[in-house]
């Protein structure tokens, strides 16, 4: 193959829900609508638990190639001999039995958000895909954003001096009356037998930027694991609702304080009104990133120096005009891609002893809250046939 032909990564869609939705909306943009000239990604097959109809709605919906597989069962999907990588997009209480059930079949894995329920559960799928030298990541498509991908630079180079201290927040602000929160129990954000609650669905992003800046742009050798101190609210379902989180890493001298809550929201107007949603601190100035924690948009760099004037650095999302469509999450497919490509099993940017790392805080930080979730969803037994991976709801 000469150098100037695309690599080409073949992807099974399990689920259609929302994010299955906007991640392949993506993978079928252009890739140099983005600049990216060494990858591309085709769609071949699409699962749905629920039908084969489903899938076949997907495919059309999404606009993918009439050469599209439809699947209604997850298991004909891991099965397709077609199928390079899986994208896994289910609720999270989910994604460990199918990120198994993949990996058994041979399939390497892209996992949403957050990986598992327990850290138990990760070491038990990066131990499976080790020892089946099969590719595996956690989709938390922020930290192959061009702007995350300054900050690491910004920090490594010394920019803001050592970096002590990050803030950062990712809550969406459901508060409703009589002490309800503006979700059906039923939903997924809220719902205990789906894994429910902020920490998991949202305060993932807020500790990805915690690592970010304190854990991973530390040399290999220095990587230590915080203390944890949390605070943690439940709501009537059990999942938590507001979950404050103090993470100490002796060693630096560092505090991460990582927030999130479906009471109160980081943007209230979503006009960036409110300011940064996280600041990344140290001895001789500050990074501030405005947006989303999980979709971010805007860098702010205020030093010593700034005299009150901070650095703005603006990263656009860019859409491919074609399908009129961009969202972001094709870096993380990139990253993939690139690394089927070079024989690479993990991703430098999100390595699996990260995500083990930052699974055990969520442990840590649901234990000193008294959250537990149901057996079916937190065992670490995998079980083909668990109604998990048939859709048998
Ligand atoms: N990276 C990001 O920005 C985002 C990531 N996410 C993550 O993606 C995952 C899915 O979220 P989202 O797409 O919003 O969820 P949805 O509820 O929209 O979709 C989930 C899909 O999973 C399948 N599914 C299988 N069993 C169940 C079940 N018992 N209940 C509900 N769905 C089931 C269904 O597909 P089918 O019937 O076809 O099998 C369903 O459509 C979560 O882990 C979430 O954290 C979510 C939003 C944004
Ligand atoms: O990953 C996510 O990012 C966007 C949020 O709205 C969503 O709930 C969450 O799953």
């Amino acid at each position: 193959m000469s150098s100037s032909t695309p690599y080409t990564v073949r992807w099974g869609i399990l689920a259609t829900g929302w994010i299955a939705e906007t991640f392949t909306k993506d993978l079928l943009t252009n890739p140099a609508s983005r600049d990216v000239h060494d990858v591309r990604h085709e769609v071949v097959a699409v699962s749905s638990s629920s039908s084969k109809d489903r899938a076949a709605e997907f495919i059309k919906k999404v606009d993918a190639p009439s050469s599209t597989k439809a699947y209604g069962s997850y298991h004909e999907l891991v099965a397709d001999p077609d199928v390079d990588i899986i994208y896994v997009a289910t609720p999270h209480s989910h994604h460990f039995q199918n990120a198994m059930l993949a990996l058994d079949a041979g399939k390497n894995v892209l996992c949403e958000k957050s990986l598992t329920v327990t850290a138990a559960q990760t070491r038990k799928l990066i131990e499976t895909a080790r020892s089946k030298n099969l590719f595996f990541m956690e989709a938390v498509w922020t930290r192959y954003f061009p702007l995350s991908i300054k900050v690491r630079e910004l920090i490594t180079s010394g920019a803001i001096g050592n970096v002590y201290r990050t803030i950062a927040d990712l809550s969406v602000g459901r508060d409703a009356p009589e002490g309800k929160i503006d979700f059906p129990d039923t939903n997924r954000m809220v719902n205990a037998d789906l894994a429910g609650g902020a920490l998991l669905d949202l305060g993932i992003y807020a500790l990805t930027w915690v690592f970010q800046s304190l854990y991973h742009t530390q040399p290999e050798v220095e990587k230590e694991a915080p203390n944890v101190i949390a605070a943690v609210n439940k709501y009537h379902t059990g999942a938590d609702e507001t979950t404050s989180i103090i993470l100490q890493f002796p060693k630096h001298r560092s505090h991460g304080i990582a927030l999130t809550s479906l009471r109160v929201a980081s943007e209230p107007d979503n006009k960036d009104t409110a300011g940064a949603s996280i600041r990344i601190q140290g001895g001789l100035g500050e990074i501030q990133v405005i947006g989303p924690a999980y979709r971010p948009h805007q860098l702010r760099i205020i030093t010593k120096e700034s005299d009150g004037k901070a650095e703005i650095l603006d990263f656009v999302i860019p859409k491919d005009k074609e399908r009129d469509w961009g969202h972001g999450m094709f870096w993380e497919a990139d990253e993939a891609a690139r690394c089927l490509r070079d024989g690479q099993k993990e991703s430098k940017t999100l390595p699996w002893s990260e995500s083990i790392v930052i699974m055990e805080v969520m442990d840590e930080t649901l234990r000193q809250g008294g959250v537990t979730y149901p057996e079916l969803i937190s065992t670490d037994v995998f079980d083909p046939q668990s109604p998990l991976n048939t859709g048998k709801r």
